[in-house]
């Protein structure tokens, strides 16, 4: 059986697209970057972090598959995860107008016997932003429980100018990549076109 470890509900969703089955486990996993830990290998890290913790919660299913993933927005080697309040939220937004920041999307599919993992690296480039954007957008509430303080799948489509990679992922999941994943393990409802 296969099991989403995750309290995301863009997660639900867009796993829900690809058309399997699966069931879901409640996590909290602490998101800290070590010192000196490259940004993408702690966007790997917390993925595989987040899978291996569903698994010990379905130890009792010995053909489980457990999927975790974790979506981060990085600026200058900075991580922008979820912004803790408003402020920051604002700030995170002025730091990235303007510019071309990349979110990185990793995911982790576990089983008692092995894995496998994927990562997706997109660019995304914003338009400039005035700060009365920026506060109608932050006090509109959209900012909060998404890294780098904005949602693509909500109005703040319109502050990209453009994105070089995966909707999806930059919304959480990468949908190919975690296609190619499921089939490989053959779970795959549908043939992923090369
Ligand atoms: C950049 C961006 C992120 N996000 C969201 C996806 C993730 O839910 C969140 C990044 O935080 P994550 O720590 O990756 O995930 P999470 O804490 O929400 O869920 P869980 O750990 O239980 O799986 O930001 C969007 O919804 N839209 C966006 O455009």
């Amino acid at each position: 059986m296969l099991y989403l470890a995750s309290k995301s509900p863009r997660r639900r969703e867009l796993l829900g697209r690809l058309g399997v089955a699966f069931g879901l486990i409640d996590l909290d996993i602490p998101e800290q970057r070590r010192a000196g830990e490259p940004a993408v290998d702690y966007v790997v890290r917390v993925a595989g972090e987040k899978a291996r913790a569903g698994l010990a919660e379905v130890v009792a299913d010995p053909d489980a598959l457990v999927l975790g993933s974790d979506t981060e927005v990085i600026l200058d080697d900075e991580v922008f995860g979820k912004p803790a309040d408003a402020d920051d939220a604002r700030a995170m937004l002025r730091r990235l107008a303007g510019r071309t920041h990349q979110v990185v999307s990793a995911v982790s599919l576990l089983s008692h016997s092995g894995g496998s993992h994927a990562l997706a690296v997109s660019h995304v480039t914003f338009a400039e932003l005035d700060d009365a954007v920026i506060d109608a957008y932050v006090a509109a509430g959209d900012a909060f429980g998404k890294a780098g303080a904005y949602a693509i799948q909500g109005v703040a489509e319109t502050f990209v100018t453009r994105l070089d990679g995966s909707h999806s992922a930059v919304m959480g999941l990468p949908m190919r990549e975690t296609a190619v994943l499921l089939a490989e393990a053959g779970l795959g409802p549908l043939a992923v076109p090369a």
